[in-house]
């Protein structure tokens, strides 16, 4: 195994009775490197977070976070890693700095450094309110900032800006990629191809539980930009769509020496398309 890779997986299966879950999954995730699972609802994303964390057993096949094979994983391993999934909770009736500091206690990080985290995730004004009274956007950054307190090798996070507000996003991509940027593997669940275009060094794009495409984000696009596509706006407030041809290359060289081209664009598909196009089914 390379020096630099934190998680590995190799022919992963999963079932639940009869039902297949998770089919013969391989990919591997660096050290310093955003990995996105792109599925949508039911493709098995939370099953392969759950079965990485040592918290389900999977049916076939083999897995290792940080060089420890996920069957013999033990609580040891939380020492290493940060988990933010949908079932993550809080002390309600506490403090945001109180919920941090119980596990500042428990990790044996230095409480100076819950001040510094409440600050990046922006709630540093809010330390003293209850974690109960917080908005849904203040929560879940509460969730991540106890997630990463003790600076995780191995952070995994499971659809963690689901149905939160814009300006929360950017503010939770902001401090996923500064984590990513000071070393830290990011294994990201998500079906929010935006997020994943922008924020992933490497996607698997997940369907019924088999990966049914793999690459960087512009790999992926690239990959199936079959149909070459042109978006030309002229001077006349002329917009025009234009396939790749002789003619078109023509066209554009002559708006082009005749000062008429206000912009040019070529037309990749996004995420979304691809995803449509491999598996005929919409991310939702
Ligand atoms: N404990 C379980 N028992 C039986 N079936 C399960 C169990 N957990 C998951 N499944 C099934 O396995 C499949 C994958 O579920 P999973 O929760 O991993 O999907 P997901 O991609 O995380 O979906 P979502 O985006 O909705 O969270 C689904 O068909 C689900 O019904």
């Amino acid at each position: 195994m390379n020096q630099q890779t934190v998680i590995s997986v190799e022919h992963l299966s999963k079932h639940f009775k009869e039902q297949v879950a998770l089919k013969d999954l391989s990919f591997s995730i660096k050290r310093g490197e955003i990995f996105g699972f792109l599925g949508p609802s039911g493709a098995g994303k939370t099953t392969t977070i759950k079965i990485l964390t040592g918290q389900m057993k999977q049916s076939g096949g083999n897995a290792s976070v940080l060089n420890t094979s996920v069957n013999k994983i033990n609580e040891n391993i939380y020492e290493q890693i940060g988990i933010v999934t949908h079932n993550s909770g809080l002390y309600d009736k506490l403090s945001v700095y109180k919920n941090l500091e119980i596990f500042a206690r428990l990790l044996n990080v230095n409480k100076s450094y819950i001040n510094e985290i409440l600050t990046r995730v922006g709630l540093f004004n809010d330390k003293n309110k209850k974690a109960g009274k917080l908005s849904q956007g203040m929560r879940q950054r509460l969730i991540l900032a106890r997630a990463v307190l003790h600076k995780p090798k191995v952070l995994f996070l499971d659809e963690p800006t689901s149905g939160l507000d814009p300006s929360t996003q950017i503010a939770i991509h902001k401090l996923i990629t500064e984590l990513r940027d000071e070393g830290t593997a990011v294994f990201l669940t998500t079906h929010n191809m935006e997020e994943a275009d922008k924020l992933c060094d490497q996607l698997a794009l997940l369907n019924d539980g088999k990966i049914v495409e793999t690459g960087t984000p512009r790999e992926i696009r690239l990959n199936h930009n079959k149909k070459k596509r042109y978006k030309v706006l002229l001077k006349n407030n002329e917009e025009l769509t234009l396939s790749q041809s002789v003619e078109t290359t023509q066209k554009i060289n002559w708006w082009m020496e005749s000062n008429e081209l206000v912009t040019i664009h070529s037309c990749e598909p996004t995420l979304e398309t691809v995803f449509l196009e491999v598996t005929g089914r919409e991310l939702v």
